[in-house]
Parts: C-alpha cells; structure tokens; sequence
C-alpha cells in the first residue's frame, strides 16, 4: 500500500502485474515485468484485508472492489489454496463502504451477498439497517464520502518526496549548467593516480557528487556477504535513544575494519577521494543497508539535529559529509531523494554518492533533506560512511560565512 501511494500506482493494474503510474489519463510504466504475473481474487482480498483490519478504509475499498470482481469473475472454480471467496469479499466491502458513508453501495453488495447465502441473518439484519438509513435521509444514495488517505499529516515534504521517487532519479537535464560537469577525478593522490575516479557532480548547494564504479562487482558482494549473518532491523536516533521506526524500513549491520582486510582498502580509497580522514573516531564504522521490496527511509537529515543525540557521544563532533555506496542495482524504485534540493539520484550499482550534511560554520545544511523511496521491485544494498567534523580541520577548513 506504501508502494500503491508513493508511486500512484492503480490497484487494477497491479492486480494484472503491471505496473503503471496513473495521474488523470497520463499513464506512465514505472517498471515493464518481463512475464506478467496476475493476482488472484483471494491474492487481492488479503491485501484489501490488512488495510480492512486496520480501518483503512481509503485502501480496502479498492483492493475488495478487484477482489469481488475477479471472484464474480471465476465464480464457481474453486482453488485449493484459496482462503476466501466471493461471499467473503462481498461481506467486507459492503461493510468497509457503509464506514467510509457510502450507503447505497453497502446496500447492494448485501443484496448481492444475500443472492448466495440467504439464510444470513447478519446480513438482512445490515440489509434493513441500510434501507432504513437511505429512506431516512435519500441524500445518503448520492453522497460519495471522500476518504482521506491515512497517516499524511507528519510528512509535510511528502508531495516532493512521493514527486521526487515516480521520477525513479531525476531526469538528466542539466548538461547545459557549466558547474555540474564530470571528470576524472584523483585529488592529487598517489592512490588514485593511475587509477582515477569518474566523478558526475549532480548538484551545487548543497554540493552532492556520484563516483561512478567506485567499487567493484566483487567487492559489493563481498560487502553484502560480511554483513549479511549480521543485519538487524535498523534504527534512528531519537533523542537520546535508538527506535526502530516505519519512516525507516531496512536491515543493517555495522562492519569494523578488523572484520576483513578489504575494509582497510575501502577506507584508503575512501580517504584519498574525499581527502579526509577517516580513521577512528573521526569516521564511523561501516554501515551496510538492505531494503526489500516497500523498504525506505523517509525524508531526514544524517547529521544531529539535537545536541542530545547519540551520534556525539563518539566525541569526534557532528557528521560533516556521507559517503554512501550503492551495492546493488534495483529493478524500480529506490532512488535517493533531496528533498528541498529538488532532485533525485537513481540507484547506480557500485557508485558512490558524497554530499557535506553541515556548512563550514559547523551549522547543519538544512538543504541536505533526503530520503531513500521505496524499493519498487528488486533487492536493494547500500553501504555508508559517515565522516566526522573533527579531524578534517585543516582538510576542510572552517568559514563563518553561513553560506559556505
Ligand atoms: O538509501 C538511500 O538511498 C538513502 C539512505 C540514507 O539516507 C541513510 O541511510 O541515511
Ligand atoms: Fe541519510
């Protein structure tokens, strides 16, 4: 259902395996399935029951309607595997309608329900009950309640965020601005020197860069093969705690250098891209990320917000700068979202994304707002390293200007 609203995909489509961003009569495919795969009526009323149990009625309805039309559909051929029947999906939408106000819906879905089990005393007792209601007040036939969808109100950003992911990476539009160009990039380090980094500078203010094969094929799978046996549900700082939250749905684990010496090559690589030094504690320790399919992580910022948070309790100040290594592909969805700097960066198997999170007054860059959308289709893998303030002193010299 997350999937269903940050992409507007329609319940019609995915039920057939397609799917398609529907907005007015602009149909856009957000992913094009080599085999198409079709839900079942019992497959479509599961979903229509989560939502259902919920009270979520926003999302029932539609799920239900798809699953009472593939039962009328096949009625009378009966699966093994299925759960639920035509009855079962009549009887849910007929109530979810009569609760988001919708009277005369429930009232011929109960009808129709009546046509296969008569004898159901509950349901001519609802019957009556909603003939009652539209005879008290006929206006009832008519008045289609809008049902408003659950749980927006925290997100302000939401519009731009859900805008900033159907793009699936903003498009590259900007070959015509002279200060977002590419090249090779070696920093002046030996290190890199016969073996320079293809660096694409996305955006200025904040400054956000992607080097491009930053890491190989094997080294992002060995990467995800140490961390695997230790992903954890993952976790945000809240105040002085640790939450697991739904505005951040992934697995992680943390990978220390000592657990294999490619940790130590990464980090030199690292270090002589960005020129800054990571050794602890002025970096943390590897973190590498799993979202599956519906995993994200909403719109936040990677440095403390809150002199309280955890993060400064490694005494090596706030996070200057993320380093974040994508190490996997997906097949839609996943891109990394700046929100209030209006672009979004596709998922690039083995680049690695770098912006600063704090201005060099030592303020957080507001700008920095960004979020991991949802993983559409597919299995995605990121690894970040967060680099501390202390430690880059004369790397990135300090400024009081607040723009700097
Ligand atoms: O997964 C992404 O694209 C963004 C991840 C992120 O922002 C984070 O882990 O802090
Ligand atoms: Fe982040």
């Amino acid at each position: 259902m997350r999937l269903q609203d940050v992409y507007m995909l329609n319940v019609k489509g995915l039920a057939r395996g397609v799917f398609q961003r529907v907005t007015g009569s602009a149909v856009t495919d957000l992913y094009s399935p080599r085999r198409l795969f079709s839900l079942t009526g019992d497959d479509c009323f599961q979903v229509g029951k989560v939502a259902y149990d919920m009270g979520d009625y926003y999302h029932a309805i539609p799920w239900l309607e798809e699953a009472v039309s593939l039962f009328r559909g096949s009625y009378g051929e009966w699966k093994t595997e299925d759960e639920a029947s035509l009855e079962d999906a009549l009887d849910h939408l007929a109530f979810a309608y009569f609760q988001a106000g919708n009277v005369s819906c429930a009232l011929s879905l109960s009808r129709e329900f009546l046509l296969y089990s008569p004898d159901n005393k509950r349901m001519a007792r609802n019957v009556l009950k909603y003939e009652r209601l539209l005879a008290e007040s006929p206006n009832q036939a008519v008045a289609e309640a809008v049902i408003q969808r659950p749980n927006v109100p925290h997100l302000q950003t939401r519009d731009t965020y859900e805008g900033l992911c159907q793009t699936l990476g903003s498009q590259p539009t900007h070959y015509q601005i002279p200060s977002l160009y590419c090249s090779y990039e070696a920093n002046s380090s030996p290190f890199l020197l016969l073996q320079p980094i293809r660096k694409e500078i996305i955006h200025r203010e904040p400054y956000v860069a992607l080097y491009h094969d930053f890491v190989s094929d094997s080294e992002a799978q060995k990467l995800r093969e140490l961390a695997e046996p230790w992903l954890q549900r993952s976790v945000v700082a809240s105040g002085e705690k640790q939450l697991e939250v739904e505005y951040r749905i992934s697995k992680s684990a943390w990978l220390k250098d000592t657990v294999d010496p490619m940790l130590v090559t990464l980090d030199h690589r690292i270090a002589a891209l960005t020129g800054l030094d990571i050794h602890p504690p002025y970096a943390e320790y590897l973190q590498v990320v799993n979202y599956g399919i519906g995993g994200h992580y909403e719109p936040h910022f990677d440095h403390a917000t809150s002199p309280s948070s955890p993060l400064y309790r490694m005494k090596s100040g706030n996070r200057v700068a993320t380093f974040m290594i994508y190490l996997s592909s997906v097949e839609a969805g996943g891109a990394t979202a700046f929100i209030y700097a209006n672009f979004s960066v596709p998922v690039v198997k083995n680049a690695a994304l770098f912006w600063w999170n704090l201005h060099r007054s030592g303020e957080g860059d507001g700008d920095t707002l960004h979020a991991g959308c949802p993983v559409l289709v597919g299995d995605k893998w990121v690894a970040n390293k967060w680099i501390h303030e202390y430690g880059q002193e004369f790397r990135r010299p300090c400024s009081s200007s607040p723009e700097d």
